[in-house]
């Protein structure tokens, strides 16, 4: 069974059809790639997936669970979590600080525990930064979990990104152009945090890039968007080998 099914998902602004008639199935464990030209409706897809827009029409479900319409943070507590094409991070939090801030899906106290600073609240202060410490280990992180976000170089804050989202503890994890503004070799170290973040944590990726290295090197499946429709989708080697695909991101 699949772990997420779009059907007939579709969105206009004014005129323009963004995301039309989408249709999409990503199996449990799988990284999948969403790939097309610029504009082709990539970060609606996203975006709709994550209750930024509601679509006109269509059907998103996550673990056969109809999640269509629901608020972001909803959506968030029934398992997606995503970065964004420009990192957004807290850049006047601490490294740290930003992984404690995914975990508190997970991790509650009240908020007269947390004034009055109760033994619960310390209880729980101290298993979130166990949590958060380990989170940052896992990225090679953990010696920076002092510094301010926004004085980390490009690369971690990447990284920084992806561990903040898996704090929340998703099923899914959308990463979009996850490798934008990198250079070859951040490509190759971001190439492996990913297929290790699959292995590790046995999870279930789609993801958004134009870098076809990454894209070939990773991914499993692709689904081509074109103007807002699904050009084609299935093995990345045979998606990636379709004339249509090549003539669509030639723009002939
Ligand atoms: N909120 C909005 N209002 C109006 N038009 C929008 C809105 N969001 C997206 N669009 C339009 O929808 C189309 C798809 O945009 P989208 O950002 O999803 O493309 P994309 O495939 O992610 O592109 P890129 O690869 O350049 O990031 C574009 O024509 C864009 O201008």
């Amino acid at each position: 069974m699949a772990l997420l099914e779009i059907k007939n998902l579709t969105i206009s602004f004014g005129g323009l059809r963004a995301v039309d008639d989408f249709n999409i199935e990503v199996t449990e464990g799988q990284l999948y790639g969403l790939i097309g030209p610029n504009g082709a409706g990539k970060t609606t897809v996203f975006n709709l997936l994550t209750g930024v827009y509601k679509p006109n029409e269509g059907i998103i479900k996550l673990d056969d669970k109809d999640i269509t319409g629901l608020k972001t943070m909803d959506i968030n507590k029934a398992g997606i979590a995503r970065t964004f094409q420009n990192i957004r991070l807290f850049k006047a939090l601490s490294v740290l600080d930003n992984v404690k801030a995914g975990l508190h899906n997970n991790y509650h106290y009240s908020a007269i525990e947390g004034i009055l600073r109760l033994p619960s609240y310390f209880r729980v202060e101290k298993e979130m930064n166990e949590r958060a410490m380990e989170l940052l280990k896992v990225f090679d992180l953990d010696k920076e979990a002092d510094y301010l976000a926004s004085n980390l170089p490009y690369g971690k804050q990447r990284k920084l990104e992806i561990a903040r989202a898996l704090a929340t503890n998703p099923k899914l994890l959308l990463l979009d152009e996850p490798a934008a503004g990198m250079n070859p070799n951040e490509t190759g170290e971001l190439m492996d945090t990913i297929r290790f973040v699959r292995d590790e944590f046995k999870m279930t990726i789609l993801l958004i890039e134009h870098d076809m290295k990454l894209v070939s090197g990773i991914c499993e499946e692709l689904t081509v968007l074109n103007f807002g429709r699904v050009l084609t989708q299935g093995k990345t080697g045979t998606v990636l080998n379709d004339p249509q695909v090549i003539t669509a991101y030639l723009g002939e």
